[in-house]
């Protein structure tokens, strides 16, 4: 399996090559030269296949001859086994049509946690074979920050930069950073959104001042490797509830599109999907792009769901690549311009090829809320509010009866307490597998939001 540049320029490599680059160095994202095809009969064959199995299972034709089956089986076993639920991603059923996708029993309580864990592991083995070392720099709006932290932490050819907005993530996010000591974790707060964080660690890749003393790499969904170890939860749903004879809908809470870029390439690659329903709160700049092809950027308004308060969508790069003719140098061009004034048009054929599988809607505070109190009073289940942005979108949604709506519930309501006890009365409770978060030391660094400062204090602090 090859990988190229959506941007066309950067040269093509394999999964081991794409997993340690992160950005391709053209600036573009790596996505797979062609999509691998699973048949009908060969989806049917991984029904009630172990979550570890059925992991190898999908991700195998992305990897190549990168990993043996057995080595890939072994990573995925070791990487969900310190999942709290045995299903992985268990499915909640809510109403006749209305499921869950809980992605949240990983180690720090995000969906982050079912690629994170698998990504450390990648890096130890490929980095173990050409003797090399790796110097993260990644941004967070809460949730990637700390599941990568967990997953490299401690590692010894791995050292980690995780910028995050500061006061702009939850007090539980920003303990999972900052709490974990480790030599190789240095965590970053800015002054700024999430959106100037991930154009610095984009401007990073780019800067030879820095990529000439350091190998650079990426924990963000830029990170092929991310997507994949995605896309296998949407068999996994689609397994249990009849599929792939019977089709589903997805509603997935959106910021940055990796996670319902997923979904994307599980329907590429055979799985019958009817929908994918792309949620977003009122930082909606993907719901205007696809519901009328404008795709320009606002301020970055703060929300109860703020691992969603992002404008500037990295993969939705990969969906305008893939549905707009795979033109490497049509599509560097109109990045050129988006990144010179913030905004574009979606072409006609970038517009027809998402609307074939992809529809969009908006929360706002109010309906987040909403959301939130619904499942509580009419279902018994608590929810966050990112989940709930997807619920809202889900009920929302106009399709036939008898196809599954599956909302991916990406964080544990624990996580955002505030907004949860605002709109139920109730104050959820941190598992038990997260410790005495609120009792160890907090350590970070403040920045201004200037790239030169990251910058010194990166190339000061990396070793
Ligand atoms: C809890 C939660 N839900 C949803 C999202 C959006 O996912 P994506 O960025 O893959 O669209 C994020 C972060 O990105 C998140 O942390
Ligand atoms: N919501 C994310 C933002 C980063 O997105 P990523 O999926 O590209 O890592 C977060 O919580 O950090």
């Amino acid at each position: 399996m090859k990988y190229v540049s959506t941007r066309g320029s950067a040269p093509a490599l394999d999964f081991a090559g794409v997993t340690l680059a992160g950005l391709a160095s053209d600036g573009g994202l790596y996505v797979p030269e062609e999509w691998p095809q699973f048949s009908l009969d060969e989806i049917t064959a991984m029904r009630g296949l172990p979550y570890p199995e059925l992991a190898a299972r999908v991700m195998q034709p992305f990897v190549g001859d990168c990993l043996t089956p057995e080595k890939l089986h072994e990573l995925t076993a070791k990487a969900y086994a310190r999942f709290a639920h045995k299903a992985v991603t268990p499915l909640v059923q809510l109403t006749e049509q209305q499921w869950l996708l809980e992605l949240f029993h990983g180690p720090t309580l995000a969906f982050k946690d079912v690629a994170l864990q698998l990504l450390g592991l990648l890096f130890e083995e490929f980095l173990a074979r050409e003797d090399g070392t790796l110097t993260i720099v990644g941004a967070t709006s809460g949730d990637t920050g700390s599941a990568a932290i967990d997953a490299v932490a401690g590692l010894d050819r791995v050292e980690i930069f995780m910028l995050h907005p500061k006061g702009r993530v939850s007090d539980v996010q920003r303990r999972q950073m900052t709490t974990v000591r480790a030599p190789n974790v240095h965590n970053i707060a800015i002054d700024g959104s999430f959106d100037d964080a991930q154009a610095m660690v984009k401007r990073i890749f780019a800067d030879e001042s820095v990529t000439a003393k350091h190998r650079i790499g990426a924990v963000n969904s830029i990170n092929w490797a991310r997507l994949m170890a995605q896309v296998v939860y949407y068999f996994a749903a689609s397994l249990q509830l009849g599929g792939p004879e019977r089709k589903l809908a997805f509603s997935v809470p959106t910021g940055n599109f990796g996670d319902v870029f997923a979904g994307h390439v599980a329907a590429r690659m055979g799985l019958p999907i009817e929908q994918l329903l792309v949620a977003t709160n009122i930082n909606d700049i993907l719901h205007r792009a696809l519901s009328s092809g404008d795709y320009s950027t606002g301020t970055v308004t703060p929300t109860a769901a703020p691992s969603m308060d992002i404008q500037v969508s990295s993969n939705f790069e990969r969906l305008l690549f893939d549905v707009g003719g795979r033109d490497g140098a049509a599509l560097a061009e109109q990045m050129r311009g988006f990144e010179a004034s913030r905004a574009m048009q979606l072409t006609n054929a970038q517009r027809e090829g998402a609307a074939a599988l992809f529809t969009s809607a908006r929360a706002d505070e109010a309906e987040t809320a909403q959301a939130i109190r619904w499942a509580y009073e009419s279902c018994c289940e608590t929810i966050d509010p990112h989940t709930a942005i997807g619920l809202h979108a889900a009920l929302q949604a106009e399709l036939p009866t008898d196809v599954p709506v599956v909302t991916l519930a990406t964080a544990h309501p624990a996580k955002f307490p505030d907004a949860v006890e605002r709109a139920t009365g109730m104050r959820p409770t941190l598992p038990a597998r997260v410790g005495d978060l609120f009792a160890r030391e907090e350590a970070y660094t403040e920045l201004p939001g200037t790239y030169e400062a990251v910058r010194e204090h990166i190339l000061g602090h990396a070793s």
